[in-house]
Formats: structure tokens, sequence, C-alpha cells
């Protein structure tokens, strides 16, 4: 399959009143690719997505995804996991497995069923009664039946067992191979994870710190770890 550019940054800056969260942020991603992007806490990931989804505006440069400015129409092409994301805790997960099919016509009733399986959720389970790595797993489940060809999600494996979340990487890795989706994946779980990157964006302090082909990296003898170390370190 043919790839194709979906994200597309250029010099992407980010003032918050006196703090400035990005810097002149350059990268694109191709469609049917994982990538991973890493950084220490405060280096501006968040920012990023939000940027990506349409949810706040650069202060500079320019964004496109699926070749527009984000907004309400890349918004309904796109998956998003906040960081700080909440269910309804007053219903069970099948009942916002209901309501969530309602809202979103790209919702996929047999990619719902297939990741309740590989996620194992337990649909009768009220979302109040789950711990943070079943409602984590409820969460990733909304973002992944619904048929979009971006996904972003940020910090998806908080509080999601070592098990789980390996299956949970496999199971993406699975899903892209072949296909067009482009997942947009931020992490601090590098170890576990860096087997499912295509390619890693490393940013620190607001700027892009270098951008990485994993098997390139491999074939020289590194792991996406190594890397990371070598220039955060
Ligand atoms: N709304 C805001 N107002 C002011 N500063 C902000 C705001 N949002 C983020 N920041 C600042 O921007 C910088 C980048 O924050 P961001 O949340 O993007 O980092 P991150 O890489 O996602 O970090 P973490 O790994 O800890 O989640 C931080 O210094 C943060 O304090």
């Amino acid at each position: 399959m043919e790839q194709t550019v979906t994200i597309q940054c250029t010099g992407v800056e980010m003032i918050f009143k006196k703090k400035q969260a990005l810097r002149n942020v350059t990268f694109s991603t191709n469609s049917g690719s994982i990538v991973g992007l890493l950084g220490p806490n405060g280096a501006g990931k968040s920012t990023l997505m939000r940027i990506l989804t349409g949810i706040l505006e650069p202060t500079g440069g320019f964004v496109e995804v699926l070749g527009r400015k984000p907004g309400v129409e890349t918004l309904a092409q796109l998956s998003f996991l906040p960081d700080r994301g909440q269910l309804p805790n007053w219903l069970t997960a099948d009942q916002w497995l209901g309501y969530a099919s309602g809202i979103y016509p790209d919702w996929d009733i047999a990619l719902e069923r297939e990741w309740v399986r590989k996620l194992e959720v337990d649909r009768t389970m009220g979302i109040g009664t789950m711990s943070r790595g079943q409602e984590a797993r409820l969460q990733l489940l909304t973002c992944l039946s619904r048929r979009t060809k971006i996904v972003i999600l940020d910090e998806p494996f908080t509080g999601v067992d070592l098990l789980s979340r390996e299956r949970i990487s496999s199971a993406i890795a699975e899903e892209t191979a072949g296909g067009d989706r482009t997942f947009l994946i931020a992490t601090h779980d590098i170890r576990e994870m860096e087997s499912m990157f295509d390619r890693i964006i490393l940013i620190g302090d607001g700027t892009i710190k270098g951008v990485y082909d994993t098997e390139e990296l491999r074939d020289e003898g590194h792991s996406v770890e190594s890397c990371y170390r070598e220039v955060f370190a």
C-alpha cells in the first residue's frame, strides 16, 4: 500500500503566557506507521497532541492533519486518548460503549467486539468501580473501536499491567501491518513498547531532538532505549 503523509508540522511554536512549550517543531508522519513520541516530563508531548487534535491553536507555524488545518472536520477522522481523560463513572462499560457507538458515525461493532476480547474488558462492570488499569483499557477500547485514519494516544498504558501492555502493543502492531492507519503514541514505557514503533520522535524542552527509523537504529546495533539515553542523559 502506498504511504501518504498524514500529519505535517512545520515550525510549530506554542507559547503559554511566559512559558514556551514548543519551539520550531517540524516533522511528518506517514500512513500505515506507528510513531512513538518520546521525551521527559514537561517536554511538550501533550501540548503537541492537543494542537494536532485542534483543541489548542499553535502560536506559530503550520499544522496539517490529512491535508487540513486541525478543526472539526479533522477531529471526525481522528481518535484521541487524552492523558487525563475520565469516563462517566455512573455507567457500566456496556452502557458507555452503547453511548459511544451512537456518538461516533465511524464506530465499528466488529472492531469493538475484537478489542473487548483483546483488552479483556468486563462489559458488566460499573466504570466507578474499575481500577485505573481497567478504566485505561476501556478508554483505549473507545479509541480503537472507531475506524479513523489517525489514532493519537497520550500515555495509553498508565496503570496497565506489563502483560496487558505487551498484548496491546502487539495487537496495535498487527492492526497497522498492511493497513493505512497512523498511530502517534506518547509513552514513558519505552522498554516494553519499543518493538512496536516504526519511527520515534524524541522531544525535549519543546524542541525535536531527533527522528529515527527504528529498523535503521536496530541495524546499527542501537535500541530505542539506548538512543533515548544518549539524547537525554
Ligand atoms: N495550559 C498551560 N498553561 C501554561 N503552561 C502549560 C500549559 N499546558 C502545558 N504547559 C507547560 O508546557 C510544558 C509542556 O507540557 P506538556 O504537558 O506538553 O508536557 P509532556 O511532555 O506531555 O509532559 P509529561 O510527560 O509530564 O506528561 C510544561 O512546562 C507545562 O508546564
